[in-house]
């Protein structure tokens, strides 16, 4: 329904292709793809606030509004303001649960091709935070990753990646922005001009991967905070020119709520597949005679902390669901009184036209 609103102007002449870099409150930093004369901003650069049909756009689909690594068409106006008239269709966008604790999603950043999720080896890595992670990049559409940055404090890095790529079908790579273990798998990532989200929480090292990739301080990186209260320092997600690629990085995300069960079945494939045979298809692992899940616990195939990692995102997403759900029959009666209301008026009005 939401979708199916036209975006006026899109195929109009005169409106100018470009790719949004940064959104603060409403308004987009847009690279221009031709720049000839358009904007004095060096790289043709240009600040756009939301054009009327997608402000309708938004109001009804909030995931409507343009985020990093949009493609956008804009509108120039005599008056020197600029428009985000229309956003093409995204390939993929990462998404997760709102921070604020409501039923709405967030999202992060549009048409990236690889999603990276990055964990620090030192202190040890948090493997319910990387399960968590991968469902949002596996629900992006992208393909994901794991970093495991500061691979020079952790003799055993090689190791302990091995072990995670095991169960997480993605690739898993042991770095270190010190020595410079590791780039060069990384920097692969982005060949061929590829965008490479990095999702991770504060302080795992992301800032300093993308300064060792491109070889100079494109990003903060907090040691140099200035609080020293544990803020920050990044705080908005930026789309940079990296080892021939893009990179989005972004504020370390301290809350990262799924908001969907998509994306579980791929990051816990090692389950999924145990699950398959289980006696029962609505087994729920726990108590099931046949259960070959809980077989694998007892032989030592599976961790239990793994099973118990999966069991609580299971019912997180379909806690999220739902929630939504109620969210969007509440909006749904809202907007269909909202339009009853207008259909009175306009029937029980007078004619406006002098007939
Ligand atoms: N030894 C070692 N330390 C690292 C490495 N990468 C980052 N660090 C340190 O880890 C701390 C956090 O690094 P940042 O790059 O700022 O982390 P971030 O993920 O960008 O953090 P936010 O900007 O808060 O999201 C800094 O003190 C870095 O010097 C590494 O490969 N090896
Ligand atoms: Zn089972």
């Amino acid at each position: 329904m939401t979708s199916a609103r036209p975006f006026p102007g899109t195929f109009h002449d005169g409106l100018e292709p470009g790719v949004v870099v940064r959104v603060d409150r409403g308004v987009a930093t847009v690279v221009l793809a031709d720049h000839s004369g358009l904007s004095d901003q060096p790289g043709g650069v240009v600040r756009a606030g939301w054009g009327g049909g997608l402000l309708g756009a938004v109001h009804d689909d909030p995931d409507a509004a343009p985020t990093t690594g949009d493609r956008v068409r804009l509108r120039f106006w005599p008056d020197a303001r600029v428009t985000v008239e229309a956003v093409e269709p995204r390939r993929t966008l990462l998404t997760r649960a709102d921070a604020d604790g409501s039923a709405r999603r967030q999202t992060l950043a549009a048409n990236v091709d690889v999603v990276a999720v990055v964990e620090g080896l030192v202190p040890d890595p948090d493997r319910n935070r990387i399960a968590r992670l991968l469902t949002l990049a596996w629900a992006s559409g992208a393909q994901p990753v794991v970093i495991l940055t500061k691979a020079d404090r952790e003799p055993e890095a090689a190791r302990i990646a091995t072990e995670l790529e095991a169960v997480s079908a993605c690739p898993v790579h042991a770095v270190s922005s010190t020595d410079g273990t590791g780039l060069d798998e990384v920097r692969a990532l982005f060949a061929g001009g590829r965008t490479v989200a990095l999702l991770g929480a504060s302080g795992v090292g992301k800032s300093s991967l993308v300064n060792a990739l491109s070889g100079e301080n494109v990003m903060h990186v907090s040691a140099l905070r200035r609080d020293g209260k544990g803020r920050h320092t990044t705080v908005t997600r930026e789309l940079h020119a990296v080892a021939g690629g893009w990179v989005v990085d972004g504020p370390g995300l301290r809350s990262v709520g799924i908001n969907s069960g998509l994306g579980l079945q791929e990051t816990f494939a090692d389950v999924t597949e145990l699950a398959a045979s289980c006696r029962f298809s609505d087994c729920t692992h726990a108590v099931e005679p046949g259960c070959a899940v809980i077989a694998a616990i007892g032989n030592g195939e599976l961790d239990p902390d793994r099973l118990d990692s999966f069991r609580a995102l299971v019912a997180e997403g379909f806690r999220q669901e739902a929630r939504r759900d109620v969210r969007l029959r509440h909006e749904e009666l809202r907007r269909r009184k909202v339009t009853h209301k207008a259909l009175r008026r306009q029937y029980q009005e007078p004619p406006q036209h002098g007939f």
